[in-house]
């Protein structure tokens, strides 16, 4: 991956370097050395095998564990030792979308609700943010009447695109979206990515897309990054990596995915 100061030309957003995290009891080391670069505008797909360690990155980016050493900065700024209001303020400009909706919207909440919480959580009247929330269900084509509705009346589909739609409520720099599309069915999974290439042509979204499933990260991203026991392996352009891998455990997950050898969606 570009190591200067910029990615392709673009200032970065994002920039990890040489992390380490250990989890567990007794302690286990999960990512090692892992280093990462992320410019605003671009998404990044995190590749590897069931326990490579994809969710661990996306969560410790997110601040969900403490890594053991190395450096992560956000537009700037030093994650590691930023002060309560830095990381307040992190928390709100990075936001995680995890891999199942059913369990991370609350099933008493209105769709509605469930946007004002995330707009102003200490005022979170649906009639205060109608508008806005109106705004955030037509960016991610959810209907606006669908406002009072609970999350059990939506399709897996929907549900994703609302949890989207909750996650752009606080304007974030950075999405890190971890296996969003993995409980879909093939059509749903389609509608999800759309979606998200369409925001990224609208509002510049930057995204960490987390998933094992090389066909959809080859359809969405512009750089990877493969990781293997918690080490990154290889990292490119999406490009580079699917035409021309050079690690052989890249090679191996081309051959081995859906479609594969040298696999295509074209
Ligand atoms: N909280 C934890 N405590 C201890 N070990 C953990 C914890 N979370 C993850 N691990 C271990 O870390 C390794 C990497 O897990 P991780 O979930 O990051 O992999 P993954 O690539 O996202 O896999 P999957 O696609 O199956 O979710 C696994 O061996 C897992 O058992």
């Amino acid at each position: 991956m570009n190591t200067g100061a910029s990615v392709d030309g673009r200032p970065r957003l994002l920039e990890v370097d040489a992390l380490d995290v250990h989890l567990g009891t007794p302690r286990r080391h999960i990512l090692k050395g892992v280093g990462l670069a992320v410019a605003a505008g671009e998404t990044v797909g995190l590749v590897g095998e069931s326990g490579s360690g994809k969710s661990t990155l996306a969560k410790t980016l997110v601040g969900v564990h403490r890594p053991t050493s190395g450096s992560i900065h956000f537009d700037g700024r030093d994650c590691l030792r930023a002060g309560s209001r830095d990381r307040a303020r992190l928390r709100r400009e990075i936001q995680y979308i995890p891999q199942d909706p059913y369990s991370s919207l609350d099933p008493r909440r209105t769709v509605g609700e469930t946007i004002a919480e995330a707009l102003d959580p200490r005022r979170a009247r649906v009639s205060r943010h109608r508008r806005r929330i109106l705004e955030l269900l037509e960016l991610v084509r959810i209907d606006g009447s669908s406002l009072d509705r609970r999350p059990s009346e939506f399709s897996g589909g929907q549900r994703q695109r609302i949890a989207i739609a909750r996650a752009l409520a606080v304007e974030p720099s950075l999405i890190v979206a971890d296996e969003i599309t993995s409980a879909l069915d093939l059509s749903t999974q389609a509608e999800v990515l759309n979606l998200l290439a369409d925001l990224k042509r609208s509002i510049g979204l930057t995204l960490i897309f987390v998933s094992h499933d090389l066909a959809v990260v080859r359809s969405i991203s512009d750089s990877v990054l493969v990781l293997l026991h918690g080490e990154v392996v290889e990292s490119g352009s999406a490009r580079e990596i699917f035409d021309t891998p050079t690690a052989p455990y890249t090679r191996m997950l081309i051959d081995s995915a859906p479609g594969g050898p040298g696999f295509s969606l074209d």
